[in-house]
């Protein structure tokens, strides 16, 4: 068999905030269609881990790969090849779902910008609200068209911060939906998550981030039940 390629690469990230170390020499990788979450306590680090994978923030120390380039922050390479949601949604409220995905679109050369929004407007269930401003939206309205924004460039990586934070049931179980329609695709995923029931569900690999340090990871592979996965966390985060 093919040895799954690295497409994401952390080497000893460290991060200093003002004068607290927040992340320490964190070393972790994700695979080539695999689909990696990343829970821990509040406090731990997981929004700072996120922002320097993605580049919003610049490590103080340590190295990212990213299929195979070295990242630098706000590097083109990471905009074109990661999708990330994170805290805010990077919509323009102003603007229609239709005028900020086409925005959007063409920020990162998006061929086919209207067929592909309108699909994906349709498919996230605003497409009734296609042309009205956004200003009115309700949180979950947000989020929704916030997925439909990062599925836009087609990336080869999602990262999601707690991405399921105020959907509905529905609106869950429509990201869910996305999410392993594009573990079908090969789609790499790194979800930071406080969600125990919706990591289990979606990733193959759990990492435990307390206090800047991945402690533990363990493989789910569809072994592991959410009980077992949960008493693996108790033990590690309270004994570690
Ligand atoms: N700008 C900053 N300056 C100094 N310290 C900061 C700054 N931003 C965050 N921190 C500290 O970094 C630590 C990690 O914060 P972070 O938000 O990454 O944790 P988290 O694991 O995402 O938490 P939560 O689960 O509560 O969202 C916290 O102790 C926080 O107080």
């Amino acid at each position: 068999m093919k040895e799954l390629e690295t497409m994401l690469e952390l080497k000893k990230i460290t991060k200093m905030l003002g004068d607290k170390l927040i992340l320490r020499n964190i070393t972790l990788s994700l695979k080539e269609g695999e689909t990696l979450a990343v829970v821990g306590p509040n406090g731990a680090g997981k929004s700072t881990f996120f922002k320097c994978t993605v580049g919003l923030l610049q490590p103080t120390g340590g190295e990212i790969i990213l299929d195979g380039e070295v990242v630098k922050k706000k590097s083109a390479a990471i905009k074109q090849k990661i999708g990330f949601l994170g805290h805010e949604s990077f919509l323009y409220n102003n603007l229609t779902p239709l005028e900020n995905l086409r925005f959007y679109g063409k920020l990162y050369k998006v061929k086919d910008i209207d067929r592909k929004s309108t699909e994906l407007l349709k498919e996230v269930g605003l497409y009734l609200f296609r042309d009205v401003p956004i200003r009115s939206f309700s949180r979950g309205m947000m989020q929704r068209l916030a997925i439909a924004r990062v599925l836009l460039a087609e990336p080869k990586i999602l990262m999601l911060d707690e991405p399921h934070t105020g959907l509905d049931q529905e609106a869950v179980a429509l990201l869910n939906r996305i999410i392993k329609e594009k573990q079908k695709t090969g789609t790499s995923i790194l979800i930071i998550s406080h969600d125990f029931e919706q990591v289990h569900t979606l990733a193959d690999r759990v990492a435990i981030l307390k206090k800047g340090k991945i402690v533990d990871t363990v493989q789910l592979n569809g072994e592991m039940g959410l009980a077992e996965m949960k008493d693996w966390y108790e033990k590690v985060v309270m004994g570690a």
